[in-house]
């Protein structure tokens, strides 16, 4: 079975306004790009792993990924995380109406595809879901094959998908469980083992609170 993943991002402007202080104010842009590159990245690298679909309407966002090769759309009509994730779902859904769907967070730069590639298998076509490490946000969200995604991102997320029937995966995975949030998050995925966008920029830019 392939998986076709949905990432959504908001406007750069907007986002990652938790992990602001990372890095000087005028390289945060670029840290939210390099989490998501190596985000992205890691996923495409996964077995199992078919197409992932970022949905994001930044014009930003939409052309770095494009010069790496990633699939970008803009959002629909309907504004905010989980709209964007079915919107992202339905046009997955189009090219094959039967296939598995997930959501995956934008900000997971230790990423690596084995973790990834386990949880699906774990999930062996249920609808399931990851928790962050914090256990109280999701990472991952799977759909069953040709079934809904029923995404329910937002604060208190981790505990919203179990109530909806999916089922948790609580296998360790620690790269997959790091998004990161806060600045704290981003010293954890960097003990991990940084993605190369980011531990690169953090390298370049080595005089904030993390250090490569
Ligand atoms: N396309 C899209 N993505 C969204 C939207 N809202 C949130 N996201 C993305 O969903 C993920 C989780 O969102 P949030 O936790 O709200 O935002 P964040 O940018 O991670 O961090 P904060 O600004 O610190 O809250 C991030 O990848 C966001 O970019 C939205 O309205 N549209
Ligand atoms: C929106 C979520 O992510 P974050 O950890 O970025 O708040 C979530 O976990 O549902």
């Amino acid at each position: 079975m392939q998986t076709d993943l949905v990432v959504p991002v908001k406007a750069l402007p907007d986002a990652k306004s938790r992990l602001r202080g990372a890095v000087q104010p005028g390289e945060h842009t670029r840290l939210v790009l390099a989490v998501l590159l190596d985000t992205v990245t890691a996923a495409i690298q996964t077995d199992g792993v078919r197409r992932v679909l970022v949905v994001s309407s930044d014009p930003t966002v939409a052309s770095v990924l494009a010069a790496e090769g990633f699939e970008c759309v803009p959002e629909g009509p309907a504004r905010g995380l989980n709209q964007a994730l079915r919107h992202g779902a339905a046009i997955l859904r189009e090219s094959d109406p039967t296939g598995q769907i997930g959501a995956l967070q934008a900000d997971l730069p230790a990423l690596r595809p084995h973790e990834l590639a386990a949880a699906i298998k774990t999930a062996d076509g249920r609808r399931a879901f990851c928790a962050d490490r914090q256990t109280t946000g999701t990472t991952l969200l799977l759909s069953a094959p040709g079934a809904p995604l029923d995404p329910r991102f937002g604060a208190g997320s981790a505990q919203a998908h179990a109530a909806s029937g999916a089922l948790p995966l609580t296998d360790s995975w620690p790269s997959l469980r790091c998004d990161v949030d806060t600045v704290d998050d981003l010293a954890v995925a960097r003990d991990l083992g940084l993605g190369q966008q980011t531990s690169a920029l953090l390298c370049a830019v080595a005089c904030g609170p993390i250090e490569c």
